[in-house]
This record gives structure tokens, C-alpha cells and sequence, in this order.
């Protein structure tokens, strides 16, 4: 009953955050939008209304109408004639790009070419070809380079954090993480599935790959599996479920399971959004004649959208166990404990305020605001090395299955830096 109260709580309180805001600053980041996305007001638009040094000023959509329609909606000042205008604008610094994936390639080294800072929808690119010669540019080299983030935005959330923190990364066997998002969510047709536009449901449920990437510290070995279910035609080239096995370092393995084909019930009732951990097991009390060995599962549910729900459960079996060669069993105890983030001082990181309210999105643009301004910031980042290296995952993934790799775009900058 609290846990439901506090969820409506916080479902509310996100909702109609608490006024008054705190005035924005002479000098506030202005960010501008290409395209009317459905991703940005959550993204974006609702975060900079709390945040004092971010104002959110244009918005360009390939028909000027609907820009229209949805900067009176959202509240955004200015529309601009097309994307190309908004990089033009000399007063603009930075861009939010929730564009279709296979568009982010361009309109990001567009962009950055126009000195802009960027904040990239996820995921990045289309495949590690795009992302290596995006995210090593020369544009990005040097002190007074643009920003650019790719918005892995459950990585800046204080459950992550500390969901990590009670890893032992080098002594992990197994982990597997779950993504089942509802059909009803996105029709067949939508940019999700549309293979031109690096559509699919690994692209898009990237995150169980990065979140992999992020429970190990490392990359992975192996792509040893992948099955997936492609959409009907004319979208076969794109999957709507998969599953995929990995090595990882240190003999650990990996398996992943998303789709955008799932039910309500898949979501809410049965297996949900989650990340499992289980550890290797370790010899705690060593001894002569028995030991204690413990073995250790730490999970993470709702690893997405944290500030409206989530749970950290901390599993351990401690077996007490003969060393005489019979590996008899002696004794064994089961403990189950739960733990909520919702904020850093629930994390026992100090130094920084965040609010329970605070979604991932408001983290991410607090740290990405940290970064244009040279401030340290609580440390998480998605830099440009990780960037490449999950599409690197992702692209493994596809040559596994029954799928190819995601198209590369044909765009290139010219010298000048122009389009
Ligand atoms: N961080 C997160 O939690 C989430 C991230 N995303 C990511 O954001 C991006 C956009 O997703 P979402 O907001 O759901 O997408 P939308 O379906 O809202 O499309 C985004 C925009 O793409 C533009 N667009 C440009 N070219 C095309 C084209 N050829 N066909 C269709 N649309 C086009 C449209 O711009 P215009 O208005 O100019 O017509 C549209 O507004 C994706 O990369 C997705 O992975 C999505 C959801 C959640
Ligand atoms: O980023 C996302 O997160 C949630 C999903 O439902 C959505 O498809 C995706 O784009």
C-alpha cells in the first residue's frame, strides 16, 4: 500500500512538478529541436522547465505547421522553416536530435559542424561504421569542442548508480536482462520498423545491450546466439522481438530478450523490465574441514524509467559446506532484502541534489549542462569510445541473427564542413 502510494506520488509529482521553478540564468543553454517528436517532451521539454540553465527556444519540423502546432503546445518561443534554419541560427546552442535513428548520423555532424552542442537520441547511429566516423571526428577533438551525448539517459539516474555499485563486475557468471515493451505502443509502420531508417527492435531496445556493456565494465566477446522474429512484410528486414547470448569477459555469459511486439501482461505481470545478476560463488570463511560459500544475485527492476518505479533486490545463499572433496552440504540460508533509489542522498553519494521526482531525463540534462559548462558533475557520461562500442554490440548481434547490420548512411561532410 505505501509502495503504491508513493508511487501515485511520484507519478504526480513528476506529472505537475512543484512551482515556483527556479528563474533561468542570463546566460541559460538554448536548445532547439529538429523535429516535432513524441520523445521530446518527456525527453527534454518537461526537464528544461526545472532546469535554470536550460530554456528550450525553437523548434523546426519538415512542415512548418505541425512545428507550429507543437511550439504552442509545449511552450517553445520560436519555429524555424526547416532543420537546416535551426543550425543556421547563431543563437541557438544546442540541439536535441529525436529524429529517426538512421537520420542521426547527419543532422548530428550537421550540427556539430555548426558548433552546436548535441544531445543524440538513442541509439547513436546505425551501426559502428556511422559511429566511428561520428564520434572521431576531428569537430569533436580539442578544448573548445562540441558537446555530444548519446541519451543513454537511465545511466545518469541515481538506482543505476548504485544498482552498479553493489556489483563485483570481475566475479559475475551470468546476467540477463529483459525489455518487453507493448504492441500496442507502436503500429507496424512505425520508424521503429522501418529498415531504411535503421528500424528494429535491438536498435531500438538498445538499452539491454549498454545495460550488458555497463553491469560487465566491459565488452563482450561473443555474440553466441541470436534469434529474432522479423516484422511482417514489407518491415521483414526489421526484428519486433529477439533473444541473444554473449560472453563476456572472465567466462561470464549474457543473455538478452526484448520485443516491441509484447503484451500488457508481459510488461506489468510477468517477467517486466529487469536485470539479473547472479555472481560467481565465493568462499567467505575458509577452513580445514568446511567453508562458507556465498553466492550473491543482485536485480534491478525497471532499470528504464526508475523515478516512476523501480526495486533493487539483493539475493544471497550462503551455504556452509564439507572441504573434504564430498562437497556435502551442511547448512544453507536464504536472505532476500530490497532497496529504492530514488535520489543521490538515497545513493550515499554527496555533493549532489536531486529530487525524487527527477526523471532520468533530468539527470541527463543536468550532467550534460555540467560538461558544456566544465563542470565535473557526478561523473556519469556516455563518452565517445562507449558510444562506438555499443554499436559495435549491436551490429554483432544483427550478423548473428538472421538480419544485416543497419544501413550506412551516405551523408558526408565537405571540407569546409558544410553539408
Ligand atoms: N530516450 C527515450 O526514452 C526514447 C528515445 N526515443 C528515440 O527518439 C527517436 C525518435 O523517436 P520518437 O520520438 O518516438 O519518434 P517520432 O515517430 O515522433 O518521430 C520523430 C521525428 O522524426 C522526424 N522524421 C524525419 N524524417 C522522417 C521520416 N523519413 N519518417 C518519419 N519521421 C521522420 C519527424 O519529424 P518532423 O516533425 O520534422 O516531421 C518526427 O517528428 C528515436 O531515435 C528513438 O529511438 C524514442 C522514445 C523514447
Ligand atoms: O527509448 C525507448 O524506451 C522505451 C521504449 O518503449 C521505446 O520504444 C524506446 O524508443
Amino acid at each position: 500500500m505505501a509502495g503504491l502510494f508513493g508511487f501515485l506520488h511520484r507519478f504526480w509529482q513528476i506529472s505537475s512538478p512543484p512551482t515556483p521553478q527556479q528563474p533561468k540564468t542570463a546566460n541559460a543553454l538554448k536548445f532547439g529541436i529538429l523535429g516535432a517528436a513524441n520523445i521530446a517532451p518527456m525527453a527534454l521539454i518537461k526537464p528544461a522547465k526545472l532546469h535554470p540553465e536550460v530554456v528550450v527556444q525553437a523548434v523546426a519540423a519538415r512542415d512548418k505547421k505541425k512545428a507550429t502546432a507543437y511550439a504552442k503546445k509545449h511552450g517553445i518561443p520560436q519555429v524555424l522553416d526547416s532543420y537546416e534554419d535551426m543550425l543556421n541560427d547563431p543563437t541557438i546552442d544546442a540541439i536535441f536530435i529525436p529524429l529517426p535513428n538512421g537520420l542521426h548520423y547527419e543532422w548530428a555532424l550537421k550540427a556539430l559542424a555548426k558548433g552546436k552542442h548535441v544531445i543524440l537520441e538513442k541509439p547513436s547511429v546505425s551501426n559502428a561504421t556511422e559511429a566511428e566516423l561520428l564520434f572521431r571526428s576531428p569537430i569533436l577533438q580539442g578544448p573548445k569542442a562540441p558537446v555530444l551525448l548519446e541519451a543513454f539517459h537511465y545511466r545518469f539516474h541515481p538506482a543505476w548508480l548504485h544498482f552498479v555499485s553493489l556489483l563485483d563486475q570481475a566475479n559475475i557468471a551470468h546476467a540477463n536482462v529483459h525489455m518487453p515493451i507493448p504492441k500496442l505502443l507502436f503500429g507496424d509502420d512505425d520508424i521503429r520498423f522501418r529498415y531504411e531508417l535503421a528500424g528494429g527492435a535491438m536498435m531500438d531496445l538498445t538499452y539491454t545491450m549498454s545495460i550488458l556493456r555497463g553491469v560487465f565494465g566491459s565488452e563482450p566477446e561473443e555474440c553466441t546466439g541470436c534469434e529474432v522474429v522479423p516484422m511482417p512484410p514489407p518491415n521483414e528486414l526489421c526484428d519486433g522481438s529477439f533473444s541473444g547470448t554473449w560472453t563476456f569477459p572472465n567466462s561470464a555469459t549474457a543473455e538478452m530478450h526484448g520485443s516491441l511486439r509484447a503484451s500488457v501482461a508481459d510488461l506489468l505481470w510477468k517477467e517486466g523490465i529487469y536485470v539479473a545478476v547472479t555472481h560467481k560463488p565465493e568462499v567467505i570463511v575458509p577452513g580445514e574441514y568446511k567453508e562458507v560459500v556465498r553466492t550473491r544475485k543482485v536485480t534491478l527492476h525497471n532499470f528504464v524509467q526508475p523515478a516512476l518505479w523501480h526495486r533493487i533486490d539483493l539475493e544471497e545463499e550462503t551455504v556452509v559446506r564439507r572441504t573434504d572433496g564430498s562437497g556435502e552440504v551442511l547448512s544453507k540460508t536464504n536472505t532476500k532484502t530490497h532497496k529504492k533509489v530514488y535520489t543521490f542522498q538515497d545513493a550515499g553519494i554527496s555533493g549532489h541534489d536531486s529530487k525524487p521526482y527527477w526523471v532520468t531525463y533530468s539527470h541527463q540534462l543536468d550532467a550534460f549542462v555540467d560538461r558544456v559548462r566544465g563542470r565535473e558533475g557526478t561523473g556519469a557520461w556516455v563518452d565517445a569510445e562507449d558510444s562506438i562500442n555499443q554499436m559495435r554490440m549491436i551490429d554483432m548481434a544483427y550478423e548473428k541473427s538472421s538480419l544485416p547490420v543497419r544501413p550506412t548512411s551516405k551523408f558526408r561532410l565537405t571540407e569546409g564542413g558544410a553539408a
